[in-house]
């Protein structure tokens, strides 16, 4: 596979309504869109999942720019791709971090080459699933209320699982709320790093609402602190953001720090790390799901292939486009059916990219020849 351009675009789509986590709010997404093209004038899409500030993890829109134009494109551009695997376990192996960064220029080379070869993505890499569960991710909303009125929403469309963002002053009475009108609906909480060991004692009240996981209750980089906690809940921690590689996961696995994993393509540097990090979890037992970065159809599209491997056996949060988008880049658009998803059966990611919604979206482009 012999890439010859890369298109580079600087994205920003307005949001249905904003998204609020402990760490802060979205409204417009800012991201990165990248197009690879091959001699034979296919193009592959990837999307970077960083955001304009750094807040969720280290890495931004314009550091990834950086990094994709100085370091990234000229490995790509250096000689012909006999194969994907190739960019994360040779060319990209000496570049510390900037997994973000390596997941979008990784994302469009898989969905080439799949192209190429007559594939889906999901055929590629090696999934078998012909739809996929998913659930919803809510954030913190203004009142208990308006929480209960979205689960309900979501509920009655079907979603597989509903996840609800917690802080302190925002956890134990929302979740039992939430269990109390709805008591059998997979429930789970997600942290984003809020608490410390300090406050293992009032997380421990959690274990009380048959939560399928509490996900990522402490520091972004922490698995030591999370093999105490876990050690002290009933309730599996689910790890996001300390898991940066199959070697973090091979770690946790060791010291007993989680019992799920959520894989995000992008937190992991690529589609070949997250075959590993499926591959090591489905060894020893460890469920796993993919997690979302409120992606543009791209991103959304690449989550549905990647959860097409066997041992994605939690509902995702890979919801319907129109969940976070008036209008996706993409044609069609992701839909959700009583909480199922239909993997696309076209070439590459099975969707098609809307080149006038690419225009209206679009803040710059730049391309890059080889
Ligand atoms: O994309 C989705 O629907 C899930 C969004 C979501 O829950 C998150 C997105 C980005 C960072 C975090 O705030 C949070 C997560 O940790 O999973
Ligand atoms: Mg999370």
């Amino acid at each position: 596979m012999n890439i010859k351009q890369v298109i580079l675009r600087h994205m920003k789509m307005r949001m249905r309504r904003p998204f609020t986590t402990s760490v802060g709010t979205e409204y417009d997404k800012e991201f990165i869109l990248v197009e690879a093209k091959s001699e034979d004038g296919l193009s592959g899409w990837g999307e970077s999942v960083a955001a304009i500030e750094p807040f969720y993890k280290e890495e931004t829109v314009k550091m990834n720019w950086h990094m994709l134009e100085d370091f990234l494109l000229p490995l790509v551009f250096e000689k012909p791709i006999e194969h994907p695997d190739e960019l994360t376990n040779e060319r990209f192996a000496h570049i510390r971090g900037n997994y973000m960064a390596k997941a979008a220029i990784e994302g469009a080379v898989w969905d080439l080459y799949a192209r190429q070869k007559g594939m889906t993505l999901a055929q590629a890499l090696g999934g078998e699933k012909k739809k996929i569960e998913v659930g919803i991710s809510l954030g913190i909303e203004d009142s208990v209320d308006e929480l209960l009125r979205l689960v309900e929403k979501y509920v009655y469309e079907g979603y597989k699982r509903i996840k609800v963002k917690i802080q302190p002053g925002w956890d134990v009475e929302v979740i039992r709320a939430v269990r109390e009108r709805f008591p059998d609906i997979k429930l789970m909480a997600d942290a984003n790093s809020a608490y410390t060991l300090d406050d293992a004692e009032h997380l421990r009240k959690l274990d009380a609402f048959n939560l399928t996981m509490i996900e990522q209750p402490l520091a972004h980089d922490d698995i030591v602190d999370h093999a105490e906690l876990q050690a002290q809940l009933r309730t599996p921690i689910c790890l996001d953001e300390s898991i940066h590689s199959v070697e973090d996961v091979r770690k946790a696995i060791k010291l007993k720090s989680c019992g799920v994993i959520n894989i995000k393509i992008g937190r992991v540097g690529g589609l070949t790390e997250a075959k590993k990090i499926h591959d090591i979890c489905k060894e020893h037992n460890i469920p796993v799901w993919c997690g979302g970065m409120l992606e543009a159809g791209v991103g959304r599209a690449h989550n549905v292939a990647i959860t097409t491997l066997s041992n994605f056996i939690m509902p995702g949060d890979t919801a319907a486009s129109a969940r976070y988008w008036e209008k996706d880049i993409i044609i069609p658009e992701v839909t959700v059916k009583d909480g199922w998803i239909t993997v696309p059966e076209g070439p590459g990611i099975g969707y098609e990219v809307s080149r006038e919604r690419l225009d209206e979206f679009t803040l710059y482009s730049k391309s890059y020849l080889a």
